[in-house]
């Protein structure tokens, strides 16, 4: 199947998935220079407040805490959004070192990793699965990660890392709250796009906040410990797990203002 490594890697993903080469696909270099202020964008209204995670996985291409899927969960609205969208799971995308692992780039710069908060829109859709595949079916929000000071809630989702080396493995994460994780600025640039791997949907309104939160060192290795392997495998470690970014083909960025 496909994967992040020299022969099934994101150069070749088109190959099993045609639209990996479509018109809006994700993640994008994002040129604040060239975006457009569109006044008409509220602020993002983000109601994490019922948050039931279930769980945190291993699924051989990122770690994912999963949250239950109920009618009054966490979720999104507002913003550039028409519906009310709900979290279903959050995940990170990280490099073999600080340097790189963002999926998105800013002016060219890469950051250290990418946390991706992935909603579907439960106002019109009934299942995730539905929705996946729908044009207006999800919304995602983007948080820069940069190394610096030690990230006072991330230390709950790091030492649950150990537990979910392999691919396949999960384990429990109570009540975690990801709003801990959103940067204090709201800012947010937002345009139509793409899962960021297989299936590649065009279907994610993205909503990618300007501000970075930053993460030590320390935390970030945890990271790095992870496998893309089974337990009975050779060893693959989970790094780079990163798409570059792809054409713009003329879509528009726009800014919101806060
Ligand atoms: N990296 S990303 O664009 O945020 C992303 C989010 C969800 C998925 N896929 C997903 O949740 N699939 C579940 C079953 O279809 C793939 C990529
Ligand atoms: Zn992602």
């Amino acid at each position: 199947c496909w994967g992040y490594g020299e022969d099934d890697g994101p150069s070749s993903w088109h190959k099993g998935y045609p639209i990996a080469q479509g018109n809006r696909q994700s993640p994008i270099n994002i040129v604040p220079s060239e975006t457009v202020h569109d006044s008409s964008l509220s602020p993002l209204i983000v109601s994490y407040e019922h948050c039931t995670s279930i769980g945190i996985s291993n699924n051989g291409c990122s770690v994912a805490v999963e949250y239950a899927d109920t009618e009054q969960g966490p979720g999104i609205y507002r913003g550039p959004l028409s519906d009310a969208y709900r979290l279903k799971q959050f995940h990170f995308h990280w490099g073999h070192k600080d340097w790189h692992g963002s999926e998105h780039t800013v002016d060219g710069k890469t950051y250290t990793s990418e946390l991706h908060l992935v909603h579907w829109n439960a106002s019109k859709y009934q299942t995730f699965r539905e929705a996946v595949a729908a044009p207006d079916g999800l919304a995602v929000l983007g948080v820069f990660l940069e190394t610096g000071e030690e990230h006072q809630s991330l230390h709950k989702i790091t030492d649950a890392l150990s537990m979910v080396k392999f691919k396949g493995s999960n384990a429990d994460l109570k009540d975690f709250n990801p709003k801990c994780l959103l940067p204090k600025s709201l800012n947010y640039w937002t345009y139509s796009g793409s899962l960021t791997t297989p299936p590649l949907h065009e279907s994610v309104t993205w909503i990618v906040f300007e501000e970075p939160i930053e993460v030590s060192k320390k935390q970030m290795e945890k990271f790095r410990m992870l496998l893309f392997s089974e337990e009975e495998e050779d060893e693959k470690l989970m790094e780079n797990n990163f798409r570059p970014p792809q054409p713009l083909k003329g879509r528009k960025v726009c800014a919101s203002y806060n």
